[in-house]
């Protein structure tokens, strides 16, 4: 590229100066006598002698000249010096001060130059992302199509119907065009983005359900894999609601029976009359017992149990099996029987959280199985027949549908799971249009990045606590007056809450925000025992646990925005904790502190055993119970339709942790509000990354500031943690 053009510059009154003042370059010899008229001597002398004057005189006008230079360096160097301490003092009038003493430019000046043509705005074409990533089909969260115009069964049609389900949600408008056999069918995978309670859980069991409709031979063709055993049990409940009338068998496996009892329940035992086979395996069975090898053999076991020239043979005692990760890889290693096989359908709801556990590690267990051949003797009569003929047997395509609220964008654990021809929908409240798929040439969508959707009937609050040494008192008011809306005392009570919109500064400084009773705020430093600190606080920073649950599933159409949405009856409330040390804290001191509270309040933790936890759950839904305090494993998936709050008592570790705990509520189109109690330290992160970070998508809807003021109850709160600690002492002796 050529360089800018300089010519030489000379300023005007310098050339001036120079054609004014410069003597002649003659001029010197000029006055100098003739040479010819003296000796040649003398005249040598005559001539070096006005030299040497002139040397004198040059040596004069120099030591004239010394002090002037040193004048203008020592000038030059105060004025920087005077520049310096005005940027240090001003720099704003200091910026002024250079722009005016600008320098004198000498010698190069840029020549004219044509004007720059204007550049377009940088719009990048590319991106980092596999365009299938970089360019999903989005689809707006109100978009509903009736279930009869989808090519689905007609009695299931009516079947749904009657449970309410008429018309598809957004997600599984888009999904099942794509998984239905129909001019939209996708022949490959596809990874689903939608909100939580947007249905993600019928838009899979649904077109599974259909493919199998036809099947003669119970063959194990679905697999499903969810985190958690409550996830089991509610993707059960749909798989059965599609699959009335169709005679598919949908099994289980989640551990909460005993190993041997689910092997029993998903294969069963029979027998081949294949004389060859048998004398194989005969001959093994017989090096066994000679040589002494030690080696487990189940298959062998069995062989040798049969009746002469019968070799096993397992069948498949389900169609479609939902599982955890954990058992699944169990079954693979070590059920006799248990195969992969036939299976067509690879379903892993809650992927995020999947792909981040290694357990076991299961998805290279599970990526083996499905990529293995075939046995011979399992094979279709055609296929027996290429064999032989040295074709290779048809490799089986299992169609992988992978989901979550918080879809990752991970390659690294996306490739795992080895997709094939992979296409990705997302469901968010801006989307346009059903089912469009992003332009390439409008450059990557703007979910190309990992960003969240919160349901939009979902309502937002964030309580300030101070430094949280009063936090239960914080959440007794909130349970009394916003959300259990119970008569509170006269007596006991201070000015109401208040609320104010969250805003760029109000988050970290609680006494900044002017209410009416904004005095009686102050009060809420004032800080209890060391005691009281020791439960609320700490509590807040330990690690997450998890926990279970089951499900029924009315059905009601998804609205649009809060307001229009449907109301949820249930009046309970579910409060998440960190710990499961946390929740039992908290269920305790809300039961001392105010003792109505004890019948209606129960936890479901990790250590709640899974029938416990299923009772508890039940009781929670029919209303038995008003408060469920939960560990963050409650936070995925559980389907509670009619839950109206759920409270962050300890604020969540992660974006994505947020989105799933406010996602309890708000299900299904109804309306649902989220309490999120924060505390000094806690506020810059929450506002930053929860309220107004980018990764989460409200649509335009803001997380609103919620001034409680606890009730003084400060002798009371006191003898409560006093009780609390005698407890904890007693349970240590
Ligand atoms: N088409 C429909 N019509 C009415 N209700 C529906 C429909 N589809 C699903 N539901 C109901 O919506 C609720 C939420 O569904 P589901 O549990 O599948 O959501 P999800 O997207 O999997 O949520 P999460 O991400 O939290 O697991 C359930 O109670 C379900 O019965």
């Amino acid at each position: 590229m050529a360089g800018p053009l300089y010519a030489r510059y000379i300023p005007e009154k310098v050339a001036a100066k120079a054609t004014t003042t410069a003597p002649p370059a003659e001029a010197p010899r000029a006055q100098q006598p003739a040479p010819s008229a003296r000796p040649a001597t003398k005249e040598k002398r005559e001539r070096e002698r006005p030299k040497k004057r002139k040397r004198d005189k040059n040596d004069e006008s120099e030591e004239e000249e010394a002090p002037k230079k040193h004048k203008s360096v020592l000038s030059k160097f105060e004025k920087s010096k005077r520049v310096a301490d005005a940027v240090r003092e001003e720099p704003e009038q200091a910026a002024e001060t250079i722009e005016e003493e600008q320098p004198e430019l000498h010698d190069l000046v840029p020549l004219p130059q044509p004007d720059p043509v204007p550049e377009p705005d940088y719009k990048p074409t590319f991106s980092a992302l596999p365009p299938w990533l970089a360019y999903p089909i989005t689809v707006t969260s109100r978009a509903t199509t009736p279930f009869s115009t989808l090519p689905i069964d007609a009695k299931l049609v009516s079947h749904l119907s009657q449970k309410g389900y008429t018309d598809a949600f957004a997600v599984q408008s888009a999904v099942l065009p794509l998984l239905l056999p129909g001019p939209k069918h996708h022949v490959g995978d596809i990874c689903v983005s939608a909100a939580t309670g947007s249905g993600k859980t019928l838009a899979y069991v649904l077109p599974m359900v259909e493919s199998m409709r036809q099947r003669v031979v119970t063959k194990l063709q679905g697999l499903v894999v969810v985190p958690t055993r409550e996830l089991v049990a509610q993707a059960r409940e749909i798989a059965e609601l599609c699959a009335v009338g169709t005679g598919l068998k949908i099994g289980t496996a989640v551990g909460n029976h005993s190993f041997v009892s689910e092997q029993e329940m998903l294969v069963k035992k029979g027998r081949r009359y294949d004389p060859e086979k048998y004398k194989t395996l005969q001959a093994r069975a017989k090096e066994r017992i000679l040589y002494g090898v030690a080696e487990q053999d189940t298959y062998l076991d069995d062989a040798v149990d049969m009746l002469p020239g019968h070799v096993p043979e397992y069948e498949s005692k389900v169609d479609i099996l939902i599982c955890t990760p954990g058992r699944l890889v169990e079954h693979i290693q070590s059920t006799t029987g248990f195969s992969l096989d036939d299976v067509r359908w690879l379903v892993i709801d809650e992927a995020d959280r999947l792909l981040d556990q290694s357990f076991q590690e299961w998805v290279g267990v599970i990526m083996a199985a499905l990529q293995a051949e075939k046995p011979y003797e399992k094979m279709s009569a055609r296929d027996q027949v290429l064999s032989k003929m040295w074709y290779p047997p048809e490799r089986r395509a299992v169609r992988k549908v992978i989901l979550s609220a918080t879809m990752t964008r991970d390659l690294s654990k996306l490739d795992t799971l080895k997709l094939r021809r992979p296409k990705l929908v997302v469901v968010e409240d801006a989307g346009e249009s059903l089912g469009q798929e992003a332009n390439p040439q409008d450059g990557p969508a703007a979910t190309s990045g990992a960003t969240f959707e919160l349901p939009p009937t979902l309502k937002e609050w964030a309580i300030p606590v101070g430094d949280g040494a009063d936090k239960p008192l914080y959440l007794l008011r909130l349970l009394q007056t916003r959300i259990l809306h119970e008569k509170v005392p006269k007596a006991r009570v201070r000015p109401d809450t208040s609320i104010v919109s969250g805003s760029e500064d109000d988050d970290e400084d609680s006494s900044s925000v002017s209410t009416k009773s904004s005095s009686d705020v102050s009060d809420t430093s004032a800080s209890p025992s060391s005691a009281a600190s020791s439960s609320s606080d700490s509590e807040a920073n330990s690690s997450t646990s998890e926990s279970e649950t089951d499900s029924s599933s009315p059905a009601r159409p998804l609205k649009a925005s809060t307001s229009q949405a449907a109301h949820p009856t249930n009046a309970g409330v579910l409060i998440f904790t960190s710990t499961t040390e946390s929740a039992t804290r908290l269920s305790r001191l809300l039961a001392y502190l105010h003792p109505p509270y004890t019948p209606q309040v129960a936890l479901l933790t990790k250590s709640s055993a899974t029938s416990a936890g299923r009772k508890t759950l039940q009781r929670f839904r029919a209303g038995h119970l008003r408060i469920l305090i939960a560990t963050d494993r409650a936070s995925r998936g559980l389907d509670i339709p009619e839950l109206a709050h759920i409270v962050n008592y300890d604020i969540p570790r992660s974006v994505t942790s947020y989105v799933h705990r406010v996602g309890r509520t708000a299900r299904a189109g109804r309306a649902g509000e989220a309490w999120t109690l924060f505390t000094d330290v806690e506020g810059r992160w929450f506002w930053n990354a929860i309220a107004r970070g980018e990764e989460i998508k409200r649509g335009g809807r803001k997380v609103e500031r919620v001034k409680i003021v606890p009730d003084e109850r400060r002798e009371e709160y006191e003898e409560a943690l006093g009780r609390l600690k005698g407890d904890v002492e007693g349970a240590g002796r």
